[in-house]
């Protein structure tokens, strides 16, 4: 184009009229150019939608409509969960119950979880060439075998818990009796045909320090709790898991209790599986205790001690369900067997 006052070949310079300044020429075209088709601009993304299935979303709405009577009452309240040894055994449990414990924290729940660690101290013991013996449900525990136990519970079993549910986000922090002066034990006895049984280096919980607990729910964490705790003069003592987090239960003033074990919830007629307890009372639970089989005495025991302290339900679930504590939790049809205070009618909510 320089050089000459032309324009090049096929292409014409358009002068606007109305332009204020009409040079230089801005707009060029050219008119044997092909004709370029219009590209249509992309609007949004996609997104994974919804297949037309009326049904399908009744029911969904139903279920998240049906949580809202739960969310409401356990909003802002301390609910405790039992996790027994047997119920960390499985993989897609396991995955579950962390799923579990994010899920009750972002609701604005305050769960608290307290570990059992049975079956992983009698497989440590036995690696040692240790046997395992229980009396009344309680470990028979030496000088020797406290370290074991505390060792397995603060040393292998809370990282383990710790590390599932942090997997979530840093949610999760670890301490045992022994931290902060949370439990405080009193050596015990196991009952064996109504009868005290010395077990050795076991404690009941006589004292909580629900501080240390607390503080880190203020801080939006999920306190992990291993049963090992002093005594008066310091000395450690093996509590069972039941039995603390029944105390801790307590001393929280929490809403409910959930006990995850690996069968379904308590049987009448052990081992008759037709005879699931779906609720039971504080009264008759009082009444049947003596006569109950030595792996579910410290579990009810506890429920017992709970209910009986204040706690308004404890609740024994299969953990070998995966989010059976959700569904225990925010449906109205429970599942396991449901402890309440004595005076409860025969209808009661989750
Ligand atoms: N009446 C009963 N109902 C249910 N389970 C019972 C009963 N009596 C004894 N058991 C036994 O108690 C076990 C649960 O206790 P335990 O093994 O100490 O569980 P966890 O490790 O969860 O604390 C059950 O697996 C079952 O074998
Ligand atoms: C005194 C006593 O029996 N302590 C238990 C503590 C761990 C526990 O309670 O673990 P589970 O909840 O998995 O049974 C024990 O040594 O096995």
């Amino acid at each position: 184009m320089s050089g000459t006052s032309e324009p090049e070949p096929h292409v014409t310079t358009v002068h606007d009229p109305n332009a204020q300044d009409p040079t230089p020429p801005d707009v060029r075209f050219d008119e044997h150019a092909p004709e370029v088709p219009a590209v249509r601009r992309r609007i949004g993304t996609t997104r994974k939608m919804r297949t037309y299935d009326p049904d399908g979303d009744a029911r969904k709405v139903a279920v998240l409509t049906g949580a809202l009577p739960w969310l409401k009452e356990f909003h802002g309240n301390v609910v405790v969960i039992k996790y027994g040894g047997h119920a960390m055994v499985d993989e897609e449990c396991r995955r579950a119950f962390a799923e579990d414990m994010a899920f009750l924290r972002t609701c604005g729940i305050l769960p608290v979880v307290v570990h059992g660690g049975g079956p992983q101290i009698t497989e440590m013991l036995g690696r040692l060439g240790v046997a395992s013996e229980f009396r009344g449900g309680l470990r028979v525990t030496t000088e020797e075998t406290i370290d074991v136990v505390r060792m397995v519970l603060t040393g292998q079993v809370t990282p383990e818990v710790v590390g599932l549910i942090n997997q979530h986000g840093p949610l999760a922090v670890g301490l045992s009796g022994e931290d902060g002066g949370l439990l405080r034990a009193e050596r015990t006895t196991a009952t064996v045909d109504g009868e005290p049984v010395d077990v050795g280096l076991v404690g009941d919980v006589v004292e909580v320090d629900p501080g240390p607990v607390r503080a880190l729910l203020e801080s939006g964490h999920i306190p992990v709790i291993a049963t090992v705790a002093p005594d008066a003069d310091g000395v450690v003592h093996n509590v069972n898991a039941d039995t603390a987090a029944a105390a801790v239960a307590v001393a929280l003033d929490a809403v409910k209790l959930v006990v995850l074990t690996d069968v379904e919830g308590l049987y009448a007629d052990w081992p008759d599986r037709g005879s699931l307890v779906q609720q039971i009372d504080a009264a008759e639970l009082a009444e049947i205790l003596p006569d109950l089989d030595s792996g579910m005495v410290p579990k009810m025991a506890a429920c017992l001690r709970a209910v009986n302290g204040g706690v308004k339900r404890a609740t024994v679930v299969d953990g070998r369900t995966p989010h059976a504590l959700l569904l225990e939790m925010f449906t109205t049809e429970g599942t396991g067997t449901m402890v309440v205070p004595a005076d409860t009618g025969k209808e009661s909510a989750p």
